[in-house]
């Protein structure tokens, strides 16, 4: 390990100022950044005076031994109150006048941590796409950095899901018993499967295709807004699942409030019938290219209109309709449905997430979860370092995760010695872990009071601060409709 044990105040930056080169900071409210002095990555790359991001809630108590950290998922942020804020407060899962709870923010996200948008001292400019692979395991041991500088002796407990399940579990594998005395761990995995890198590859292809993209080199404020869209769009649907959709959407047509927040572009009314096929056709397509191709005049479009309308004349014989796509009459057309909620709701989430994400910040981050490999550089079985992992541990995995499958997490249960394994029965997929509020506090809940029993027995304190789960703020990853169903 590179990093010193020795408890030492780390430099605290100046949000403010870090906020004029990284725009999406204002969307994190009430954290903290420090710079940490140096780590040598698991790529031997060294890096220096970088910054982490945290939050915390509650007293670190004398001992130093009162510790929740808590690890967020892919495009989470430290505001657990965000994203997990019906676990927090008194009483609940996570409570802070009971314990220190901290959330730190794991490299390559825009949310404060070293990642492709912060300064590279060496060059003034921001890292971009050079930004240096950052693991899981780089993580863990940047974040042991600031907990040690904060005067944290030792984790009561470690609990994260999805890819905070990988950092749970590499803190449990890396710093052992004495140090990380609990673990709980959400739908996750021992190591990144096939399935999940060829989604993360698919997605980063997205991003790459995206003219604006530039090899990375971009400008912040024009970055490749559809690939990063389009790349948000298929997560999204493994986040999900087949049967949710249905449920959710079936075959209706968005309302007029679903479609003005899918911003759906305004199209002019078509004045021909190749112009109506061509706006059916370009439906939801954002590049420039489509700016400019909507604006291809006279000889060229008509061009394009009539390669087109050649290869369709090849079906007229077998086409029931009578309206010429050339001279044919708009008011004629009677075209099949061809905008639907589910469309609006991906466009909408899609617009969503450009708004609060980075491209070169998801490629940086969907990279470490691939590496994420318990063996890896360790043993060949991963079943050993299972074997090691010596704390009490809770698994829960979600029955209908089509991306951390409920196997998975059986696997890990069945070769982490003191674990155990529970299951939401969830139609929601990977993203239960961020909606079935309830029954995960419970589980968490349990789980403490049976293993953190001196700190869960201990009176509560005054701890003097509110939480921040406010249920009438807006949320800025969008969990508030879930919030307020509780
Ligand atoms: C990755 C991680 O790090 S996880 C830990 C941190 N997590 C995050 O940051 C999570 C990122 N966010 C998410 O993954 C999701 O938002 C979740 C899982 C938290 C919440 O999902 P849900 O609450 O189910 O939101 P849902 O997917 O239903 O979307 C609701 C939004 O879509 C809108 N919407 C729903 N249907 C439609 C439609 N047909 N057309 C247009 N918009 C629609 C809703 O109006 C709502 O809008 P709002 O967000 O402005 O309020
Ligand atoms: N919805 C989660 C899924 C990844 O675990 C996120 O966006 O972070």
């Amino acid at each position: 390990m590179s990093h010193t044990l020795k408890s030492k105040t780390l430099q605290e930056l100046d949000i403010e100022e870090i906020k004029e080169t990284n725009p999406l900071l204002k969307l994190v409210q009430g954290q903290r950044i420090v710079q940490v002095p140096e780590l040598v990555l698991e790529s031997g790359v060294v890096i220096n005076n970088f910054p982490i991001a945290y939050k915390t809630w509650g007293t670190l108590n004398e001992a130093g031994d009162n510790v929740l950290v808590i690890c967020h998922a892919l495009t989470g942020s430290a505001d657990v109150a965000d994203w997990w804020g019906p676990l927090l407060g008194n009483d609940l899962a996570f409570d802070p006048s009971r314990f220190f709870i901290i959330c730190l923010n794991s490299m390559g996200s825009p949310y404060g941590s070293f990642s492709p948008l912060t300064i590279n001292e060496e060059t003034g400019v921001r890292y971009g796409p050079e930004f240096p692979l950052c693991t899981v395991r780089d993580d863990v041991r940047a974040h042991r950095i600031v907990l040690d500088s904060l005067g944290v002796k030792s984790i009561a407990c470690v609990i994260g899901g999805s890819m905070g399940g990988m950092l749970s579990l590499e803190w449990a594998a890396m710093y052992g018993k004495e140090y990380v005395k609990n673990m709980v761990a959400l739908a996750t995995s021992a190591r990144h499967s096939a399935w999940c890198i060829s989604w993360s590859e698919a997605q980063r292809q997205s991003i790459y295709s995206d003219p604006n993209y530039l090899d990375g080199y971009y400008p912040v404020e024009e970055q490749p807004v559809a690939g990063l869209s389009a790349a948000r769009m298929s997560a999204l649907l493994t986040y999900r699942t087949r049967n949710s959709f249905e449920n959710k959407f079936s075959r209706r047509s968005p309302s007029i409030a679903q479609q003005q927040k899918a911003q759906r572009e305004e199209t002019r009314k078509p004045s021909t019938v190749s112009e109506h096929s061509l706006q059916i056709h370009n439906d939801g397509y954002k590049t420039k290219a489509s700016t400019a191709i909507a604006g291809i005049s006279g000889q060229k479009r008509q061009s394009v209109v009539s390669t087109a309308s050649s290869s369709d004349s090849l079906n007229s014989s077998t086409s029931m309709t009578s309206v010429s796509s050339v001279t044919g009459e708009v008011k004629d057309i009677k075209p099949a449905q061809t905008y639907f909620s589910a469309q609006s709701y991906l466009r909408y989430q899609g617009t969503k997430f450009i708004n609060r994400f980075d491209a070169n910040c998801y490629i940086a981050i969907t990279r470490k979860l691939d590496t994420h490999d318990l063996a890896r550089d360790r043993v060949d079985d991963i079943t050993e370092v299972l074997s090691t992992i010596q704390q009490p541990s809770l698994i829960i995995g979600i029955q209908s995760d089509g991306l951390f499958t409920y196997s998975e997490q059986e696997f890990l249960a069945e070769h982490i010695p003191k674990s155990q394994l529970e299951k939401i029965e969830s139609p929601e997929g990977h993203d239960a872990f961020l909606l079935e509020f309830k029954l995960i506090n419970k589980l968490i809940v349990q789980f403490l009071k049976t293993n953190c029993k001196a700190i869960t027995d201990a009176a509560p304190r005054a701890w003097g601060g509110d939480v921040g789960n406010d249920e009438t703020k807006t949320s800025v990853f969008g969990e508030a409709e879930e919030v307020t169903n509780w």
